[in-house]
């Protein structure tokens, strides 16, 4: 089928900018496709809330730096803005806006009752010492404090941030309300309300959706992953052990290749001693940026956007595509793809599985309740498969591809409620 959509984006233009036009064009082949007007196309265009900060942040040495801060809250019609916080230095409005957009499409499609959100400050933590990390999340809290809240707008981890700095955002807001609000933010500590099964929670899902994706026994099948932290290296180790090959990985230290298999556990505990991949002795050394190429069977990107352009996704020799990352295919990339033969399970849903567990930890802090870890698995296995088999048939019965078809159903949803809310006139 023809879907119109806007002209096509130049090729070289900053990475928060592609992004935020992949984000945009993904929205009006939707809009196309499900007949919006143009009120409502530019209401889900447009985040209903964007706040820039300047987080002031006192160095070890006494040195006073200043970096931009960010929370965007693309929509609420379905309930509260959800999202993660991303510390990493390319951040900026444009890639925040984008990826808030995302996660109101995810939410919708995996049928949680949130809208979308993110957030993300201009740094590089690993430039950071602890104290220094810690004082800088607590500022940044501080300034979007008017934000947040467990019924307004809940934060998580992304790239960058992790259980100790869910940790001091629910201190920080706790402090502020006079009491604890585990609630307000989700991927924290067990000790702080924590859900079992939230740390590998978006890479499970990575993997229950290429599993069902493959549609035939993992055995034999060979990966290659890209990003080896948080998703990307649970994301290898789920693979592993429902029976796959995996045969090469990256960070950003470098790659490392083995035709006859990694030893994911090995690697892992490589990076947790190293720092990264870079001189895992049992495997060869191959160049970064050539592991989205590999002769592989399923490529998981799981580091960052706009991975696969049109510059290399003639390349891209993997069959299925099973995107852990937000992001990592630009729309041009996209078509080559699908001319190619390969199969993408877009970001919106093959990542789903974290924003999944953080509705559930959610729940739970509500209720001053825990669920076991079967209990869980077995919700998010239920919500990603049930969510995989939408998609699939919508694409299916439509001659869709399955991000053409996640989106028709994830801004169909969210469109519906601003229709019945009756939002605008
Ligand atoms: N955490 C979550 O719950 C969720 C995350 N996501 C998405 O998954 C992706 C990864 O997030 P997450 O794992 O949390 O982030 P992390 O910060 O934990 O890991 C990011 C990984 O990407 C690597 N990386 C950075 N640049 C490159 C590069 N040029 N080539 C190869 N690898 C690179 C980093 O390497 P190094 O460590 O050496 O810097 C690191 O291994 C992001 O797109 C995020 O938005 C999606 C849903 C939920
Ligand atoms: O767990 C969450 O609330 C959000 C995770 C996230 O940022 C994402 O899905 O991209």
């Amino acid at each position: 089928m023809t879907i119109m959509v806007p002209s096509k984006t130049p090729a070289l233009i900053p990475p928060g900018r592609q992004a935020l036009d992949s984000a945009l064009h993904q929205l009006h082949q939707a809009a196309g496709y499900l007949g919006l007007d143009d009120g409502l196309r530019a209401m889900l265009a447009t985040p209903r809330r964007s706040l820039t900060v300047s987080v002031p942040v006192r160095r070890e040495n006494g040195r006073l730096d200043v970096v931009q801060g960010f929370r965007v809250q693309h929509n609420i019609s379905r309930g509260p803005a959800k999202g993660g916080i991303r510390f990493h230095p390319s951040t900026d409005l444009d890639e925040v806006t984008a990826l808030a957009m995302w996660m109101t499409w995810k939410c919708a499609l995996v049928g949680i009752p949130y809208g979308g959100a993110k957030g993300g400050v201009a740094v590089d933590p690993a430039t950071l010492t602890t104290r220094e990390l810690e004082r800088l999340t607590r500022r940044y809290v501080n300034e979007i404090l008017p934000l947040i809240g467990p019924e307004k707008d809940i934060p998580a981890p992304d790239v960058g941030t992790d259980e100790q700095t869910m940790a001091w955002i629910m201190d920080t807001y706790s402090v502020n309300a006079g009491y604890s609000v585990p609630g307000v933010v989700t991927g924290k500590p067990m000790t702080l309300g924590g859900s079992l099964g939230r740390a590998g929670a978006t890479s499970r899902g990575v993997q229950i959706a290429a599993l069902a994706a493959l549609g035939r026994s993992p055995e034999g099948v060979t990966v290659a992953v890209q990003g080896f932290g948080k998703v990307g290296a649970l994301a290898a180790q789920y693979l592993a052990d429902a029976g796959c090959t995996v045969v090469a990985v990256s960070d950003a230290t470098g790659a490392v290749h083995a035709s006859s298999g990694l030893d994911v556990a090995a690697l892992r505990a490589w990076v947790t001693e190293s720092g990264g991949v870079h001189g895992y002795r049992d495997a060869d050394a191959m160049e970064r940026d050539e592991l989205v190429e590999q002769d592989v069977d399923l490529l998981v990107p799981a580091a960052l956007e706009n991975v696969i352009t049109e510059a290399n996704a003639p390349r891209v020799r993997a069959r299925l595509i099973v995107e852990g990352a937000n992001g990592p295919t630009t729309p041009e990339a996209d078509e080559i793809l699908a001319a190619n033969g390969a199969t993408v399970v877009p970001d919106i849903l093959a990542n789903a599985g974290g924003v999944i567990v953080s509705y559930l930890e959610w729940v739970q802090n509500m209720q001053a309740y825990s669920w076991s870890a079967q209990e869980v698995e077995l919700k998010l296995r239920d919500l990603m498969q049930s969510a995989y088999d939408e998609v699939r048939s919508l694409a299916t019965d439509r001659g869709l591809t399955l991000r053409q078809a996640a989106h028709a159903i994830g801004v169909g949803r969210v469109a519906d409620a601003h229709r019945m809310r009756g939002l605008y006139p």
